[in-house]
């Protein structure tokens, strides 16, 4: 266990670091973050023994690491420092061999069958072994990275202190060395504490983080609660988005870039001019892409897009992999799939329909095509619903002209489910086979995409103005489409009885 009590240190009689507390467990990953000139480094070369303290302790185990030689020092503790410029002309193995000093008796000691295992077992992990006999000064700044790394390493330290070890390394090795650490600290139990410039590294790997401000610790806790907006703000005066990571509990900073110009952000158009409408597809493409959260076959989930297609297919169409089928058929029409979120639907479109309801400050344009083919009562209880199903399903389009927050996107789903609820009831549409009431069909889809420009919508409840346009917009495009379906139905079914 690493005890760091009350320091405070600097240089030349100055109090860079001004009492820092805060203890280190065995196997811990330890993140420091900081402002430049916050005093990490200063911080970690008094954890070091480089420094020597103004004012408290540092103690390895309950021992005060002043009370050790340097050789003992070494065993417990190996230090990563921040590349220098100034590399000597050893060869890469020799380099890293010299970290075996600490374990060595006698200044003239012979190399080992152990000394030589574990220095080719690190050069392998660290991914230097095929460049070994080449001169240090031979390579780039990431591969030096990797070249000290394996020498404090071959330390087998109990404490390792690292200061920026992802500098100058690409991604890919970013992630191998922090993964590698990681590793090591929870099989071996190595005890790391490494500076790090990326809060987002630091969210992903350490279990908890010392966020340093003008040499006073701001914070001392897990990543979730150091990496707060107001904290970052606060002391890295900048603006930073606090999101979840996609895949696992961590949390991600985004920065907020300066304004382009003074007309970015200047309300966008939206409205039936971006509309087109063929009896192949309806599209609608934004000048800028639209923050859009989606049940498309392409674009799904959440996502910036500026294209919007909704695509007939034929009422037989199969296919076993609808969602390639559907990239290749964007791609061939000249949509960039990644700009795209594409819907599919069996039913006429000229029986969409839509509208552009004005809001104040804000406008929604709602777009609906409807087949009732599989119309399905979602709290059926007996059957599931089993395919093959019919061509026929609801796509309804909710685009806000507006800055909607991730609460009013669930709500405007939330609006509009239940306003589809309600026309189906007044449409007396029944499920297809329960005959009971239907509250939507088996393979409805729904997008909403708002522009993220003009004015603040935080909620879309039935409460709001916003959640009452949707409401009601829905409702009413909703309600002409199935009219306009059924009218075609019923038409076709006359034609084909006669
Ligand atoms: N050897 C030194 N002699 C005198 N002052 C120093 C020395 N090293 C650093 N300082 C000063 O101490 C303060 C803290 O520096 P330190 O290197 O600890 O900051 P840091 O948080 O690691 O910064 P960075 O993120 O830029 O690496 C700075 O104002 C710096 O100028």
């Amino acid at each position: 266990m690493l005890n760091v009590e009350n320091v405070s240190g600097g240089y030349d009689g100055e109090r860079i670091v001004k009492n820092i507390h805060f203890t280190v467990e065995k196997g811990e990953f330890f993140g420091i973050l900081g402002p430049n000139g916050s005093g990490k480094t200063t911080l970690l070369k008094m954890m070091s023994g480089l420094l020597e303290l103004q004012q408290g302790e540092v103690k390895i185990d309950e021992t005060n690491i002043s009370a050790l030689t340097k050789k003992q020092l070494a065993k417990k503790v190996a230090v990563l420092p921040q590349l220098s410029p100034q590399v000597f002309p050893y060869t890469v193995k020799e380099t890293v061999s010299l970290g075996r000093y600490a374990h060595h008796r006698g200044f003239f000691q012979t190399w080992t069958d152990e000394d030589e295992n574990i220095v080719q077992e690190v050069m392998k992990q660290t991914n230097i072994s095929h460049f070994q006999d080449n001169s240090v000064m031979e390579h780039s700044g990431g591969e030096q990275q990797r070249i000290f790394l394996a020498q404090a390493l071959v330390q087998q330290p109990e404490i390792l202190l690292l200061d920026e070890p992802t500098n100058h390394l690409d991604l890919a090795y970013q992630k191998e060395l922090l993964d590698l650490l990681r590793k090591r600290a929870n099989e071996e139990g190595l005890t790391v504490v490494a500076i790090l410039h990326d809060l987002n590294l630091a969210s992903l790997y350490c279990d908890r983080l010392l966020l340093m401000e003008k040499g006073e610790a701001s914070a001392i806790a897990n990543p979730n609660d150091v990496l707060s907006e107001d904290l970052i703000n606060h002391v890295y005066h900048t603006e930073v988005i606090k999101q979840p990571h996609s895949k696992i509990a961590k949390p991600q900073l985004h920065l907020m870039p300066g304004k382009k110009s003074e007309r970015e952000g200047e309300q966008v158009r939206m409205d039936e001019s971006l509309l087109s409408i063929s009896p192949e597809r309806i599209v609608l493409q934004s000048e800028q892409p639209m923050k859009t959260v989606s049940s498309g076959v392409v674009g799904a989930g959440i996502g910036w897009y500026s294209n919007f297609v909704n695509r007939h297919v034929d009422a037989n169409y199969n296919c076993t992999d609808h969602r390639e089928e559907m990239r290749t058929y964007l791609t061939h029409h000249g949509f960039h799939v990644s700009q795209t979120v594409g819907m599919m639907t069996a039913v006429a479109l000229e029986d969409n329909s839509h509208r552009v309801y004005e809001g104040d400050g804000f406008s929604v344009m709602i777009v609906v095509t409807a087949g009732m083919g599989n119309a399905v009562d979602s709290t059926r209880m007996n059957s599931p619903v089993a395919g093959p199903v019919k061509p026929g399903t609801i796509n309804t389009w909710i685009f806000v002209n507006g800055k909607l927050t991730d609460e009013a996107y669930i709500q405007a789903m939330i609006t509009a489910t239940e306003a589809k609820a309600q026309v189906l009831r007044d449409c007396h549409i029944l499920d297809t086979v329960t005959k009971k009431q239907a509250t939507g069909t088996s393979t409805d889809s729904i997008l909403v995409a708002a522009t993220q420009q003009g004015k603040e919508l935080d909620y879309a409840g039935t409460a709001t103005e916003l959640g009452h346009i949707i409401g009601k917009g829905v409702y009413q495009e909703m309600k002409q489409s199935i009219e306009r379906y059924v009218k075609r139905k019923e038409k076709h079914d006359h034609l084909s009885f006669n």
